[in-house]
């Protein structure tokens, strides 16, 4: 399924500078741990490490961005490459997306990519963030989260974006948009994400509550699709994959694509705007004052 062309033109134009200036080191190739089949070479850049298996058309995609896989803005811009480097070799019908970090899926923005940053950088940073969102929401692969961590925020958007999702079952590992916990709010296209996943009031509810869902309550909400024990959630992840490919390409795509394009459009039709719109709200000096402490809370826990 071909983004707009708007938008390949756009990630192209936006995404080659960082590729270049951010020092990945986009197409090494390694050995994959392992053997990994009929030789098949690791690739990635220094966030994101690729392991495609060419015989079953899968890739483990993980990120790693020690300690939590904050979403600099380098992490962003090297998982749109990789996905977007999947999409065009036809081998590859289908990603698992997971953490190389121990405990953490994902944390969610990075604090430090808006805290005390400028208004120039903040909307950088922010069409990042869309494009990531916008690359997985609509990608023509099946995209399997085998979340094997904490998930919180923009973590958590980047699981719901995938097809499915393999939740670890750890108490520990709670999942949920908790913007408003922060002082913060997710913007009409994160929470239209939540409304077609778990709907229209369970949204409302844990979007205001900033609700992080342990397992079971994630599982029993819809956010999550199945909860197993953690030494399971990738090979339960590889069987869900199993599952979707046994499904021919080109009709599952267009049945995706005519399930998401609207949602996916709205922000199309306005990216500029919601931009424009995160930059002066996060830029405000009370949002600032609240990220800030945020930040400072999360510091001092390990105190
Ligand atoms: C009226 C119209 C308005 C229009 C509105 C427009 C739209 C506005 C949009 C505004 C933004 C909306 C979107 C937001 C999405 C987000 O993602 S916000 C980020 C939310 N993330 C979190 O809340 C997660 C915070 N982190 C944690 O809860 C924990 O770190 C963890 C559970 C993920 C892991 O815990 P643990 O393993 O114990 O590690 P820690 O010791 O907590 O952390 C280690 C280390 O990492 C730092 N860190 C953690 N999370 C982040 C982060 N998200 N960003 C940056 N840094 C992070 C943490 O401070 C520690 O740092 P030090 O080692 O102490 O330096």
């Amino acid at each position: 399924m071909a983004l707009a062309s708007g938008v390949r033109f756009a990630a192209r134009a936006l995404l080659r500078p960082w590729a270049l200036l951010r020092g990945t080191t986009l197409g090494r190739t390694e050995p994959a741990a392992g053997g990994g089949g009929d030789g098949a070479r690791r690739f990635g850049s220094q966030r994101v490490l690729v392991e495609p298996d060419a015989a079953s058309g899968v890739a483990v995609m993980k990120l790693r961005n020690p300690p939590v896989n904050a979403l600099s803005l380098e992490l962003l811009t090297e998982l749109v490459i990789s996905l977007e480097k999947l999409e065009n070799d036809k081998t590859f019908r289908g990603v698992i997306l997971t953490s190389d970090c121990p405990r953490v899926f994902c944390a969610g923005l990075d604090l430090t990519e808006i805290c005390g940053r400028n208004p120039a950088h903040c909307a950088e940073y922010w069409k990042a963030m869309q494009e990531l969102w916008l690359r997985t929401y609509l990608s023509s692969l099946v995209l399997v989260a085998a979340i094997n961590g904490a998930c919180p925020a923009g973590g958590c958007i980047i699981a719901l974006s995938c097809d499915c999702r393999v939740l670890a079952d750890n108490p520990k590992y709670r999942i949920g948009l908790n913007e408003t916990l922060l002082g913060i709010i997710a913007p009409f296209w994160l929470k239209d994400t939540y409304v077609n996943t778990i709907g229209h009031r369970a949204s409302e509810q844990a979007l205001q509550l900033g609700s992080l869902f342990p397992p079971a309550e994630a599982l029993q909400v819809g956010l999550v699709d199945q909860v197993v024990p953690e030494d399971q959630v990738q090979s339960t992840a590889l069987s869900e994959m199993a599952r979707w490919l046994a499904v021919p390409d080109h009709a599952r795509q267009l049945t995706k694509n005519m399930m998401r394009k609207a949602t996916a459009d709205r922000l199309l039709r306005q990216r500029d705007a919601d931009t424009q719109n995160f930059v002066s709200f996060v830029c405000r000096d009370s949002i600032q004052k609240s990220l800030q402490a945020y930040l400072e809370k999360l510091r001092q826990r390990k105190g």
